[in-house]
């Protein structure tokens, strides 16, 4: 397993125009080994864009990535030994069993004889698909065959697993597994990178989150930073027949919603402390009466000035 303070990638200034559309802007992060690195963003964004230069896939106009310290713009063979992708879209061979299909992708990483056999046996368990290794992958739900797809990716032990949106489209028990498979990867000391439009992903999964948005990286950093600095402060609060709230000294913007009100403040404290005045000295009947706790929503909003759309 790698340190922790390992750099496992490096990404700078990344450009790439296909035609006149600029894909990306310039991109630039780090990854220390065991991370686990959300990329947040509407379709659109420029995500599979980066990850495909980061698998040498796609080549940018400009700018470089490092894998473990190489340079890779002109040698892929770092990729190859140290990084598996499982692209957006699944290609396995529908006529084939899992297994062949397994056998295939292995000896196209490099894996073969007893050792790869050994691996097909043990990502075939890890993905939960064992009893179904005989049966061509054409009789399989979407959502196992991105299982199939990501045991693919996992056979030659990669340091590095980068999955592009691997739960679009398919069944909540296979998005269950894949979220437990990722959560034991990562456990194991595996870098992760997981690109995803689903917010509530990002937030269960992944301890590093970058915001991305048209081509450019906007935010980034440990998820809990991320809401502290840019979630919206806020308190609910909901009084029964009140139709109107007095004004509050470091209150920003009110905002009814459902039956109440949100607060917004950087002051939470000293706010709440006032709206338990207020509520002693009016006979409030406080119905509800709590702190907004930040999300990934928000941040979104704050960073990119749009909500995220699905
Ligand atoms: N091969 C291509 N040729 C032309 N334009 C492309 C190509 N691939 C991507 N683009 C454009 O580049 C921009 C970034 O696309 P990219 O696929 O990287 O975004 P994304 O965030 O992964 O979104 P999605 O989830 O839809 O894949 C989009 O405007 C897209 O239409």
């Amino acid at each position: 397993m790698s340190g922790k303070e390992e750099t496992v990638l490096e990404v700078a200034g990344l450009r790439k125009l296909y035609g006149k559309k600029q894909a990306l802007k310039d991109v630039t992060f780090s990854l220390k080994a065991g991370t686990s690195f959300g990329f947040l963003g509407p379709n659109g964004a420029g995500k599979s864009t980066t990850m495909k230069i980061l698998t040498g896939i796609v080549k940018a106009d400009s700018g470089h990535v490092k894998l473990f310290g190489q340079d890779i713009t002109n040698d892929t063979d770092a990729v190859a030994r140290f990084v598996g992708y499982v692209p957006q879209d699944i290609t396995l061979y529908e006529k084939l069993s899992a297994y062949d299909n397994l056998v295939f992708f292995g000896e196209a990483y490099g894996v073969r004889g007893i050792d790869l056999k050994h691996r097909i046996r043990e990502v075939l368990e890890k993905t939960g698909l064992t009893d179904r290794a005989n049966d061509a992958v054409e009789t399989f739900s979407g959502g196992m065959k991105r299982r199939i797809n990501i045991a693919a990716a996992l056979l030659h032990r990669p340091k590095l697993l980068i999955l592009d949106e691997p739960t679009v489209g398919i069944d909540p028990q296979s998005r269950n597994h894949i979220f437990e498979m990722i959560r034991e990867l990562n456990d194991d000391g595996v870098t992760i990178i997981y690109s995803t439009h689903y917010m509530e992903e990002v937030e269960v999964l992944c301890d590093q989150v970058a915001i991305m948005d048209q081509g450019s990286v906007k935010a980034m950093g440990p998820l809990g930073e991320l809401l502290e600095t840019y979630g919206r402060k806020a308190i609910y609060v909901e009084v029964a027949g009140l139709t109107e709230l007095p004004r509050l000294p470091g209150v920003g913007k009110v905002s009814k919603e459902g039956s109440g009100w949100v607060l917004e403040t950087a002051k939470v404290g000293e706010v709440m402390q006032q709206l338990l005045q207020a509520a002693s000295l009016h006979r409030w009947d406080v119905k509800q009466l709590e702190v907004v706790r930040p999300s990934l929503e928000n941040v979104f909003l704050t960073v990119t000035g749009t909500a995220l759309r699905d």
